[in-house]
C-alpha cells in the first residue's frame, strides 16, 4: 500500500497527490485547497448514494435469478409485469428533446469513425489523436483490402503490382465521391485551379471539372501547381496530394502521391475497459497522458527498426480556399475521455474512515480538471472550439444511475468553477436495464448528452449474466443474429432519433473487434451506417481510414431522417432471452466453444495480470487475431460460467480445457521475453488463477463484470514482482 497524505477529509496516495498539486492544479484557476476540500465533501455526500445504487443492482439481480428459477414456462406478459414491479422496466417519461449546447461539429455534424485507444499507452494515444488524417494508400497497401493475388503480395520492398492495385482502388474512390463531368480520375494527367474551380486535364487532351464544383474547398501550393487539393463530401474532407518528386507521385500520370483521408473524427481516450489501472501509480500514468493530450505537449520516443522516432501531436492543417483565403482544419481528432463506471473503488484515495473512494469520482474530478486546461487555453492546442469537456460514462444500469452521473458532473463542475453542462456526457448503452429504459436515461442528462453508443460487447455480457438462471445461452457466434441484439441496436437508434439527437449528438455503434480483417470490415461495417449510426468504433488508425470510406458512400443524415419517420418500439424484442431452445450441441461443438472461450480468456488475462496491458490482440482457435478487452472477457467468462451452471460441461472438463489452453497461450507468447508462462505450475500462476476465478466464480460476479477479479489479481502480481525485484 503506498503512503497516503491526509488532506481535508481524504487520504491520498502520495504520488497522486504530488501529481495533482504540481502538474494539474497550477494555472487551472482552482486552488489545491478548493480541489481537495471539494473532493472530500463530494465523497462524503455521494459515496453512500453510489453504494445504494450498487446494492439496488444486486437486489434486482437476485429477484431476477429467483423469478427465472421459479418460472420456467412463463408467459411473456407475466415476465414484463414482474420486471415492471421490481422497477427494472421504468415508466416512460413524456416526449422531449435534448437541449445540449456548445457541441463541436465533430460530434454534432460530421458523421465519421470513432477510434478508441488505451490512454495509458502514450505511443498509441498520440497516434490516435493524430489519426484525424490517414493515408489511404498506406491503409490499402498494408491490409487485406487489397488481395495478394496475381503477384500483389506484401513483400519487404515496395511491390509495384500491389501499388497499382492500391492506386486503382483509391482512384475508384475519387470517381465515386467526386466524379468528373467526363471521364475518370484514372485518366487525369494534371490538376489545376482555374477561376476558383478544380480543372482536370485528361490523357486524351480534353479538360474537365468535377460534377459538383462545391466539393472542391481548398488547396495548397499554387493554383497552377497545387500540391494538395482539399475536397469535401458528406461533411468529411480528403486531400489529393500531388508531388512529382515522390517515388509514387513520379510514376503517376497526374503525379498523385497519396489520398489523405479525414479519418478518426473523434477519439475516445480510454481509462476504462482497455486499460489495466489498479493503483495510484497506474492512475497517475493514465491522468498524465490525458494531461499531455489536453495541453498538447505529450510526446514519446521509441525505436522502430533501427530508427528512433519521437511522436508528438500534429499541428492544424493549413489551406487556401478556392478564392485564396487562408484557413485551417484541425490536425487532431476531437478527444473524449472514457471514465470508469459506478462499480469500482480506488485505493489511490481513501475517505476519512479509510474506505476506498468510488473510482468514477476520482476519474470525473481529475479528467475534468485536466480538460479545463484546454478551455483556459493553457496548452498548445484547443480540444474543443466550443468550450466543452467530453466524458464517456460506461456501464450504467437504468435512469437512476444516469441521473446520479448527472449529479456527480454537476458537483464536479461546481468544485472546478466550470459553467453548468460544460462537461458533456456520452452514455454507453451497454447494460440491459439501460437499453430497456433508454429514453428515461437520456432524459436524465438531456442538457449535457452528446452521445449514445451501443456497446454490444458489454451488453452481451450483461444479457447472459442477467438471465443466467433462464437456461444455457446460445453459442457466442450466434448472438450476432439473435432477436434481442437486433432489437437493442434498432431501439437505440430509434430512441436516439425520437429525442432529437440528429444534428446535435452522436448515435454510435460498436467496435470492429477483428483488427486484421479489414476486407471484411469494408464489406460489413457500412451496415452500421445503414442502421442509422453517425459514428461507429474502430480499433486502430488504419481501420479509421478505411471505415471513413463508408461515410462517403452513405449519407447518414438522410438515413436517419428516413428511420425517424417510422417509429417502432423494440422493447419486446430486447426482452427475448438468448437461451438455446433445444440445446443439442455435439460433443465437438461444445468442445470448440469452450476451447475458444478459454483461449481468449487466458490469452487476454495473462497480459493483463503480468504486464498490465488492458487491450490485446489474441488469436482465437481459428488463429484470427481478436481485439480483447474487459468487455470481451466478460462475454467469454460469463458464457463458460453459464454452461457450467447448466451442466453443459463439468468443472473437471473446464479445468482440463483451461490447463490445455494455458499451454497453447504460453507457446503463442514464447517469443516475448517479458512473458510469464502459466504452465506447468498452474497453482502458482496468478494469471491462471485469475482466469479460473473468472469462470468458476463467474455466477457471483456483480453483473458478470471482470474488473473486481482482475484488479485483485493484478495487485497481487505487482506485489509479487516487487518482492522479486527487491
Ligand atoms: C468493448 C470496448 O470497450 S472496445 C474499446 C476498447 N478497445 C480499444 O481501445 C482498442 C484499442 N486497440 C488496441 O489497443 C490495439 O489496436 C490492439 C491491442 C487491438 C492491437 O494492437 P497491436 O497488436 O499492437 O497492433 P498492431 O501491431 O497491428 O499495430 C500497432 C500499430 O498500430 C497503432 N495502433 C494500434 N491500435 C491503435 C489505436 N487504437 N490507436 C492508435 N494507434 C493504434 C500503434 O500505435 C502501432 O503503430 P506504431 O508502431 O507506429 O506506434
Ligand atoms: O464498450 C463497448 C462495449 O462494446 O462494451
Ligand atoms: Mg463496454
Amino acid at each position: 500500500m503506498p503512503n497516503h497524505v491526509k488532506i481535508k477529509k481524504l487520504q491520498v496516495a502520495e504520488e497522486l497527490y504530488d501529481f495533482i498539486n504540481s502538474k494539474v492544479i497550477p494555472d487551472s484557476q482552482v486552488t489545491s485547497e478548493e480541489f481537495w476540500e471539494g473532493f472530500g465533501s463530494l465523497v462524503t455526500d455521494l459515496a453512500p448514494k453510489n453504494k445504494a445504487l450498487l446494492n439496488k443492482r444486486e437486489e434486482i439481480q437476485t429477484k431476477i435469478h429467483t423469478w427465472n428459477k421459479e418460472n420456467h414456462d412463463y408467459s411473456f406478459d407475466a415476465y414484463k409485469e414482474f420486471l415492471t414491479d421490481i422497477g427494472y422496466l421504468e415508466t416512460e417519461v413524456s416526449d422531449f428533446e435534448i437541449t445540449t449546447e456548445n457541441v463541436d461539429d465533430e460530434v454534432a455534424i460530421q458523421a465519421g469513425p470513432q477510434l478508441v485507444v488505451p490512454v495509458n499507452n502514450g505511443r498509441y494515444a498520440i497516434n490516435a489523436a493524430n489519426a484525424r488524417w490517414g493515408s489511404l494508400y498506406d491503409a490499402l497497401y498494408g491490409t487485406d483490402v487489397i488481395s495478394e493475388e496475381n503477384g500483389a503480395k506484401k513483400i519487404n520492398a515496395y511491390n509495384p503490382i500491389r501499388g497499382e492495385k492500391v492506386i486503382e482502388y483509391a482512384k475508384s474512390f475519387l470517381d465515386d465521391t467526386v466524379p468528373l463531368k467526363v471521364g475518370s480520375h484514372k485518366d487525369a494527367v494534371n490538376y489545376t485551379i482555374i477561376n476558383e474551380e478544380l480543372s482536370v486535364e485528361l490523357s486524351n487532351g480534353k479538360t474537365t471539372r468535377i460534377l459538383d464544383a462545391t466539393k472542391f474547398v481548398g488547396y495548397k501550393g499554387t493554383a497552377g501547381e497545387p500540391t494538395a487539393l482539399l475536397l469535401k463530401n458528406h461533411d468529411l474532407h480528403f486531400e489529393i496530394q500531388i508531388d512529382s518528386t515522390h517515388p509514387i507521385g513520379k510514376s503517376d500520370s497526374a503525379h498523385v502521391k497519396d489520398i489523405l483521408v479525414e479519418s478518426a473524427i473523434t477519439t475516445i481516450m480510454d481509462c476504462e475497459d482497455s486499460v489495466a489501472a489498479v493503483d495510484a501509480e497506474d492512475k497517475v500514468l493514465v491522468y498524465s497522458n490525458w494531461l499531455g493530450l489536453m495541453k498538447g505537449d505529450l510526446s514519446t520516443s521509441f525505436k522502430k527498426g533501427n530508427k528512433t522516432i519521437t511522436r508528438t501531436l500534429n499541428p492544424d492543417r493549413e489551406y487556401k480556399s478556392p478564392g485564396d483565403k487562408a484557413f485551417t482544419l484541425s490536425g487532431r481528432s476531437l478527444m473524449f475521455v472514457r471514465n470508469v463506471g459506478h462499480l469500482m473503488t480506488s485505493n489511490a484515495v481513501l475517505d476519512e474512515n479509510g474506505n476506498e473512494v468510488p473510482e468514477g469520482f476520482l476519474d470525473c474530478m481529475i479528467t475534468s480538471l485536466i480538460g479545463k486546461h484546454t478551455l483556459l487555453r493553457n496548452g498548445t492546442y484547443q480540444n474543443s472550439s466550443k468550450g466543452s469537456i467530453y466524458i464517456v460514462k460506461p456501464k450504467m444500469h437504468g435512469s437512476e444511475e444516469v441521473d446520479f452521473a448527472n449529479e456527480l458532473f454537476d458537483r464536479v463542475e461546481d468544485i472546478l468553477g466550470l459553467e453548468r453542462n460544460t462537461v458533456k456526457i456520452g452514455v454507453m448503452d451497454e447494460e440491459r436495464r439501460t437499453s430497456l429504459n433508454l429514453k428515461n436515461c437520456i432524459h436524465a442528462v438531456k442538457e449535457r448528452i452528446v452521445f449514445i453508443n451501443t456497446g454490444f460487447l458489454d451488453r452481451t455480457g450483461d444479457e447472459m449474466h442477467t438471465s443466467m438462471e433462464s437456461g444455457p445461452m446460445i453459442r457466442k457466434k450466434d448472438m450476432k443474429s439473435s432477436t434481442w441484439l437486433n432489437g437493442y441496436e434498432k431501439s437505440n437508434v430509434m430512441v436516439g432519433l425520437s429525442v432529437g439527437l440528429r444534428g446535435k449528438a452522436q448515435i454510435g455503434k460498436g467496435m470492429w473487434a477483428m483488427p486484421e480483417l479489414m476486407a471484411d470490415m469494408i464489406q460489413q461495417k457500412g451496415s452500421q451506417l445503414h442502421a442509422g449510426a453517425n459514428t461507429a468504433w474502430v480499433p486502430s488508425p488504419t481501420a479509421a481510414t478505411l471505415h471513413a470510406l463508408h461515410y462517403h458512400q452513405i449519407h447518414v443524415k438522410n438515413v436517419q431522417q428516413e428511420i425517424a419517420s417510422n417509429k417502432v418500439d423494440f422493447k419486446d424484442d430486447i426482452l427475448q432471452v438468448p437461451v438455446a431452445e433445444n440445446p443439442n450441441w455435439s460433443v465437438e461443438e461444445i468442445q470448440a466453444e469452450l476451447d475458444n472461450n478459454a483461449q481468449g480468456i487466458l490469452g487476454y488475462v495473462v497480459r493483463w495480470i503480468e504486464l498490465g496491458i488492458g487491450c490485446s490482440k489474441v488469436p482465437d482457435i481459428n488463429n484470427v487475431g481478436l481485439m480483447e478487452d474487459r468487455a470481451t472477457l466478460r462475454i467469454s467468462s460469463q458464457h463458460m460460467a453459464n454452461w457450467l451452471h447448466h451442466d453443459i460441461c463439468t468443472e473437471e472438463q473446464l479445468m482440463e480445457i483451461l490447463k490445455r489452453m494455458a499451454k497453447v497461450v504460453d507457446e503463442q507468447n514464447a517469443g516475448d521475453p517479458e512473458y510469464v508462462p502459466m504452465a506447468p505450475d498452474y497453482d502458482n500462476s496468478i494469471s491462471f488463477q485469475a482466469a479460473c476465478d473468472l469462470v468458476f466464480q463467474g455466477y457471483d460476479q456483480p453483473s458478470g463484470y471482470t474488473e473486481p477479479i482482475l484488479h485483485r489479481r493484478r495487485i497481487e502480481a505487482k506485489a509479487k514482482s516487487k518482492i522479486k525485484q527487491s
